[in-house]
């Protein structure tokens, strides 16, 4: 069993190149479907779910070729099938993409049921509700569900809840729709804007990416085209958490800064001093964390895959803060972790209340998802003694080079093998 070891290594200080975001370059990849000929991509990190991404590329005949220099490079010419295999489809979330994309380009798709992180309840009701309004039959099976339309025509939805997810998969399937689609009560998330401005430049025509309402007119042919992914605003508000946490100097390099206004607002909040420039942010840590009220939200309210890093930077803080989920009730899996090592943290529904100031201790705790992997990676820098954090697998889904990052900041930590019988652990990274 693998796991990441960290030994106490005081501040962290340094300069993070931050690399394009997981989230976004999910919805890019399956978006390059919908083309009539080769997309570029640059920025797409190379983590497990792009793997996967890449097998059921292999599978239905979209070339994907990644290059030296980083940049992908996507053939949708030839893709033959649109039946995803269902354990690839259940092995992360995003692969929902893959239903707007084909069901829009070839009027039918067969897929699994998604899977990725499980903090609760994450239906697709919305995502399923946008397939019907525009006239396609879903049908329920075990292992996943096959949605099939004549011809894919343009609809007045109205969301039911704000989603990322669902306003993403609506743009797909309504892009070379048949008529003018309108999206309301529509997620404002970044990865919308990227996945609009990407679609736009290979001639889709959409209006108002960005905001609650947008205007979808279906053509009927996509080129080829180039796009940079947007920069990880998750990665980036987990380094400048570093230096809060470890009272040092981190500066995220190649971010926008506008896509973290809600998390500098909360850092500057509890004390840290932050300073931007047009694609930089620094984090100064501060002798003092104040204690805060957080409320995660959707964009731009605070992330709610910050909320877990956030967590344990808020048990730093001297007295009690409370800290709210509002889009996944349950996303709490990592304070039982926490009060291993020492937290002092109370769960009541979608509420913790953390009285913080007390030192944290290291032990062995699990990662059972990304940001829960983050949150116990930045506790464990603070920590007195040694931590290991086993489901290391989560933590590498939204962080490329996890250790080799944190190692140029100064931290101590490595990538461990449990030995199978009693022995001696071994370093592997
Ligand atoms: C791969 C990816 O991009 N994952 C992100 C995406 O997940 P995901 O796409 O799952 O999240 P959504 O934005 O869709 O979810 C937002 C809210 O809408 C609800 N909902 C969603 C869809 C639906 O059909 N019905 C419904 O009720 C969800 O339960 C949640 O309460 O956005 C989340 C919210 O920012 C992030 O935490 C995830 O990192
Ligand atoms: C929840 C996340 O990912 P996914 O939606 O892919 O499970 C995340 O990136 O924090």
């Amino acid at each position: 069993m693998r796991y990441i070891q960290i030994e106490p290594a005081g501040k962290l200080q340094g300069v993070i190149q931050v690399p394009g975001s997981k989230n976004s370059s999910l919805a890019l990849l399956a978006a390059s479907c919908l083309a009539d000929d080769i997309v570029t991509l640059e920025g797409v990190p190379y983590n497990e779910d792009v793997r996967v991404i890449k097998q059921i590329g292999k599978e239905i005949g979209l070339k994907l070729t990644r290059h030296g220099d980083g940049r992908i490079e996507l053939d949708p010419r030839y893709i033959h099938s649109a039946v995803i295999d269902p354990g690839r489809a259940s092995s992360y979330r995003a692969s929902y993409y893959f239903a707007g994309a084909l069901l829009a380009k070839f009027g039918q798709v067969t897929i699994g049921y998604p899977g990725g992180d499980n903090f609760g309840s994450r239906p697709i009701d919305q995502h399923i509700k946008v397939f019907q309004a525009m006239g396609a039959k879903v049908v329920f099976q075990e292992e996943g569900y096959r949605v099939e339309a004549a011809e894919l025509h343009g609809a007045d939805i109205y969301f039911d809840t704000i989603t990322c997810g669902a306003t993403i998969n609506a743009m797909l399937a309504a892009v070379r729709a048949k008529g003018r689609t309108h999206l309301y009560h529509a997620a404002v998330d970044p990865e919308v804007v990227d996945t609009a401005a990407f679609l736009s430049q290979l001639g889709a025509k959409i209006v108002g990416a960005g905001t609650g309402r947008i205007r979808i007119d279906g053509v009927p042919y996509l080129n080829g085209g180039y796009h940079t992914v947007i920069p990880d605003r998750l990665i980036a508000g987990t380094f400048l958490m570093s230096a809060g946490i470890t009272g040092g100097q981190v500066t995220v390099d190649q971010v926008i800064p506008e896509h973290l206004g809600s998390c500098i607002a909360k850092l500057k909040e509890i004390g840290l001093t932050i300073e931007t420039t047009d694609s930089r942010i620094t984090a100064y840590g501060a002798d003092t964390i104040k204690p805060a009220r957080i409320r995660a939200s959707m964009y731009p309210g605070f992330a709610t895959d910050l909320q877990q890093p956030m967590t344990a930077l808020l048990v730093m803080a001297k007295g009690k803060s409370v800290v709210t989920e509002s889009v996944f009730p349950d996303r709490f899996n990592h304070i039982p972790q926490l009060r291993r090592m020492g937290a002092d943290i109370e769960l009541r529904k979608e509420t913790a209340t953390i009285r913080g100031g007390r030192p944290l201790q290291g032990n062995w705790v699990h990662a059972t998802d990304v940001r829960a992997g983050a949150c116990l990676l930045l506790a464990g820098l603070a920590a007195e003694g040694t931590t290991r954090i086993t489901g290391v697998e989560h933590l590498e889904r939204g962080y490329a080079d996890v250790i080799g990052s944190f190692r140029s900041l100064g931290a101590q930590l490595s990538f461990m093998e449990q030995a199978a019988e009693a022995g001696f652990d071994s370093h592997i990274g």
